[in-house]
């Protein structure tokens, strides 16, 4: 994945500024302050959004350009499931992106993905039924039944509850896609390969989790210091 001079300003404000960023690694989190502008990165570096000026590449790839590619290179998971999940039962919605397969190649897949995760009693299951921890584990499954390369994280563990978010970052842990994690909960992503800390658009730290972390907790304490209390 790669960003090539990235120019990028939602509703006219800009936001990246030539932005000139080259990803090989395996899991990779993106972390920064509220606005600093994580969200709208995973949106380019997943395709769902196009750069006023410059490129992203994903395997060579003009990830916005080309959406049949996008959606076979890179799966998206978003912090609310239900913000994500379009079918009433589980295997509807995990058809949906599988609808170039043959049927009997779908659902082979569909219940390849499901027996990996101890999850066939959900076949025909309705999505009303499931908790949100399980919804997300639906997406997720969604996702891997895609089998992209990379899968992109809009802080996918946010409201769920303690079991729920270590099952999940478990899975996260042991999946052999490539993925780009957007949290606010620095536990989670202290083995990463790499951290990218961004703020007001541009990349402000990066490096191993054991380096950025530290920079980042005493940044953002200096920061708590300094702002007038209102709470
Ligand atoms: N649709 C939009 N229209 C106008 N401005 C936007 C839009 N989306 C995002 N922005 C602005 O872009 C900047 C970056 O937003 P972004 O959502 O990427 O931040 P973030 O780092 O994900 O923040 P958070 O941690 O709060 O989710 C912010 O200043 C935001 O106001």
């Amino acid at each position: 994945m790669r960003f090539n001079a990235v120019h990028y300003s939602p509703a006219d404000l800009p936001l990246f500024n030539g932005l000139n960023v080259a990803l090989q690694d395996h899991r990779v989190a993106l972390i920064g302050r509220n606005g600093a502008g994580k969200s709208q990165f995973l949106r380019l570096a997943a395709g769902l959004i196009a750069a006023d000026e410059g490129e992203v590449l994903l395997d060579g790839v003009a990830i916005a350009k080309d959406r049949r590619r996008a959606l076979e290179l890179v799966g998206v998971i978003f912090q609310n499931p239900d913000h994500q999940i379009i079918f009433p039962t589980v295997d509807e919605e995990m058809a949906f992106g599988l609808r170039h397969l043959p049927k009997p190649a779908a659902t082979a897949r569909i219940d390849a993905v499901l027996d990996r995760f101890g999850r066939g009693a959900w076949r025909g299951r309705a999505v009303q039924s499931l908790s949100q921890g399980q919804r997300q584990l639906l997406c997720l499954m969604a996702v891997l039944a895609m089998q992209p390369k990379l899968i992109v994280l809009d802080e996918p563990t946010s409201g769920l509850d303690l079991v729920t978010r270590l099952r999940l970052l478990q899975v996260l842990d042991a999946l052999p896609q490539d993925v780009l994690h957007i949290t606010h909960d620095l536990d989670a992503i202290a083995d990463y390969d790499r951290v990218i800390w961004l703020d007001d658009g541009r990349v402000i730290g990066d490096g191993r989790p054991a380096t950025v972390l530290p920079q980042y907790r005493a940044y953002m304490a200096e920061e708590a210091a300094r702002a007038e209390p209102d709470c």
